[in-house]
């Protein structure tokens, strides 16, 4: 049984025999994808606090140190975005800061919000007026949580890492697997297209990594929101310096995840993080976010490739390369989207029709991103 889903109250199970059966497979058993897709986006690191305390994660800061940005910085940032051409505001940040930070609970309240979610509808809206998409990644959340912001978002996301316990998530605050299902399944409830993805090489074993993948494909198979999955290596840096997985191990990784997701989930490796180029045999169709304004928040030792590197990424796989929305094409629907995601990519404006020359062409006028 995987740890915390009776605490959690959330019904996936994964069998053995599907374990087994995912374990056999290699990248000789996947077939490369037709084309790869990337979106542009700028990165807003909302707040540094964080309730969890991740031994290979340098973004949180401690008590009394943690960081929140200011309306007028988010505005600033993502205005800097539209105009690169982004289509994607990223909200990445710690998973709510709670009571141990006084600085950031006092901050919120000075600006009028209660929480960190009321305050992230308002950067939601900052975005949007600034003609950018956002997707949010605020970590484990609850229904209410994601009900407070799910229609101001094109798509969220949360990774769900793995299905182990592992020493990597820290003592007494660890994620919980069973925590990190139970925001998935909630956002398959809440009709929200939704990103997840595994963290490789955090000390998990193969079958950690199948059982986490089946537990993936099992909350899409009953809600059908999961859009992409991420594999996604550990890197070192000054907090983790236990290494990152082999080019093989990645390689089995993503044929793993391409084998057993159905077609309408792409499979992304993140281009600063993963060598690119040599999984592309293995089944990926996406390169994920880049970013031509901002770095990395939460792995900023790790640049982005340009525009020119994706398209050599796509040269050498002999597959064309083609820029997408926060939200795949497959979700861009009504049935998926929100009125007011909906109508900002039909808007009659500037950033409606950059949404929509993405989204019909898979290009941007805009100046490519650089190095
Ligand atoms: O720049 C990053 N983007 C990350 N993204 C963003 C991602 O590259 C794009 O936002 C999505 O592909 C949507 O367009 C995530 C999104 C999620 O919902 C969940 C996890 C991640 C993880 C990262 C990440 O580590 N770095
Ligand atoms: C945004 C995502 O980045 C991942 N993350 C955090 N720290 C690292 C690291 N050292 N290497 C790779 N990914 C990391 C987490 O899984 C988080 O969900
Ligand atoms: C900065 S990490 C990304 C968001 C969240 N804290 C998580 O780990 O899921
Ligand atoms: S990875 Fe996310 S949850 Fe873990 S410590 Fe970093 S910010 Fe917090």
């Amino acid at each position: 049984m995987i740890p915390g889903t009776d605490e959690y109250g959330v019904d996936v199970t994964v069998s053995d025999e599907d374990i087994d059966r995912l374990l056999d497979v290699t990248p000789a058993d996947v077939d490369p994808a037709p084309e790869l897709s990337f979106c542009r986006n700028v990165f807003v690191p909302l707040t540094t606090a964080c309730r969890y305390t991740c031994t290979y994660c340098t973004y949180y800061d401690p008590p009394g140190q943690a960081t929140l940005m200011s309306p007028e910085e988010i505005r600033e940032t993502v205005r800097r975005g539209a105009d690169a051409g982004c289509t994607e505001a990223l909200f990445t940040f710690g998973d709510d800061p709670d009571d141990r930070y006084d600085e950031i609970h006092g901050q919120l309240e000075e600006w009028g919000h209660e929480s960190i979610h009321t305050y992230l509808r308002e950067a939601c809206e900052i975005a949007l007026e600034e003609g950018l998409l956002p997707h949010a990644n605020p970590g484990d959340q609850t229904r209410e949580q994601m009900g407070e912001v799910a229609d101001l978002n094109a798509s969220m996301g949360v990774m769900l890492e793995t299905t182990a316990e592992v020493q990597a998530h820290g003592g007494p605050r660890a994620k919980n697997p069973g925590q990190r299902l139970r925001t998935i399944r909630t956002a398959g409830e809440l009709d929200v297209p939704f990103t997840t993805g595994i963290l490789v090489g955090i000390g998990e074993d193969w079958a950690d990594r199948a059982e986490s993948l089946l537990a993936i494909r099992e909350l899409d198979e009953r809600y059908g929101h999961v859009q992409e999955v991420i594999v996604q290596p550990v890197v070192d840096n000054e907090r983790w310096h236990g290494g990152s997985p082999t080019v093989d191990t990645l390689r089995r990784t993503v044929a793993m995840a391409r084998h057993c997701l159905p077609e309408s989930v792409s499979v992304q490796v993140p281009p600063n993080l993963a060598p690119a180029r040599e999984v592309v045999d293995c089944g990926i169709d996406d390169l994920g976010g880049v970013s031509p304004v901002t770095v990395d928040h939460v792995n900023p030792d790790y640049e982005w490739p340009g525009l020119d590197e994706l398209q050599a990424v796509a040269d050498h796989a002999g597959v064309p390369l083609r820029e997408r929305l926060p939200v795949y094409d497959r979700y861009a629907t009504d049935e998926w989207l929100s009125d007011r995601i909906a109508d900002a990519i039909d808007a009659p404006d500037t950033a409606g029709e950059r949404f929509r020359t993405v989204r019909d062409h898979g290009t941007n006028p805009a100046s490519v991103p650089s190095d």
